[in-house]
């Protein structure tokens, strides 16, 4: 752990999770006049946006405005065509430390039990925070910690992918449809997951076709 993050920083009560204490090094993110090109195709352009400390925005356009693209761009696996992309304040830390990234897929080990790949989260992301028992019950998924995730439902699985948020401790989440296949109460406790981490002073990123449904959240539609 660098020495600006606090140490570790959930507990569970009656399986809800709380913060023990917190707090991120203060962290901007700026895009200026960002333009994507993608196969040669305008996809978006002139797009500027600011993003600092306990702040979200809920990135929104229909499909194919690039709303994932402008996530890889953040993370440094597509350049801007045009424009400028930076995080401040960070001071030496690389950018892959600073970010949680759950994508389209969720990236999980389908042999591997849910707990086993959140530990497997853990030991590759470092950063430490929730245990993985810590964070499945946090997610209401306690009770399938030993089942291969293969046999996982796609909520269910979805839940796991959301609980590795919790394990490694990153100030930035990088969020594409989080939502996708949570049913009421899931969603219920995703918009109680990123409240948790936007006190912390964490910030967020969330594409969504739908609302967010988090206060103070600011829409950022893109596209042409
Ligand atoms: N590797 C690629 N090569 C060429 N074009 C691509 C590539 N990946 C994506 N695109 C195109 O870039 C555009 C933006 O795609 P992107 O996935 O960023 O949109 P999105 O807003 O996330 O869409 P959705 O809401 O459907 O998830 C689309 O027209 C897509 O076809």
């Amino acid at each position: 752990m660098h020495e600006s993050c606090a140490a570790s920083l959930f507990g569970l009560r009656n399986n809800v999770l709380t913060l023990r204490h917190t707090s991120f090094p203060s962290l901007a993110l700026t895009a200026e006049t960002v333009t994507c090109r993608r196969g040669g195709r305008l996809v978006f352009e002139g797009l500027s946006f600011s993003l600092g400390n306990g702040e979200a925005i809920a990135l929104t356009g229909r499909n194919g405005a690039g709303k994932s693209s402008l996530i890889a761009m953040i993370c440094g696996r597509l350049l801007p065509a045009e424009g400028s992309l930076r995080i401040d304040g960070a001071g030496d830390v690389p950018l892959p430390e600073l970010i949680h990234l759950v994508g389209h897929r969720d990236g999980l080990k389908t042999a591997l039990s849910a707990g086993e790949n959140l530990a497997f989260a853990q030991g590759l992301l470092g950063e430490a925070a929730a245990s993985p028992e810590e964070a499945l019950t946090a997610v209401g998924l306690a009770h399938v910690a030993a089942l291969p995730v293969g046999y996982l439902s796609a909520g269910q699985r979805r839940r796991v992918a959301l609980a590795r948020l919790l394990v490694s401790r990153r100030p930035l989440w990088l969020l594409d449809e989080p939502a996708s296949a949570l049913d009421a109460s899931a969603q219920q406790m995703l918009i109680g997951l990123m409240q948790a981490h936007l006190v912390q002073g964490g910030a967020i990123i969330a594409a969504t076709h739908g609302p967010l449904g988090l206060d103070g959240a600011r829409e950022l539609r893109i596209g042409l």
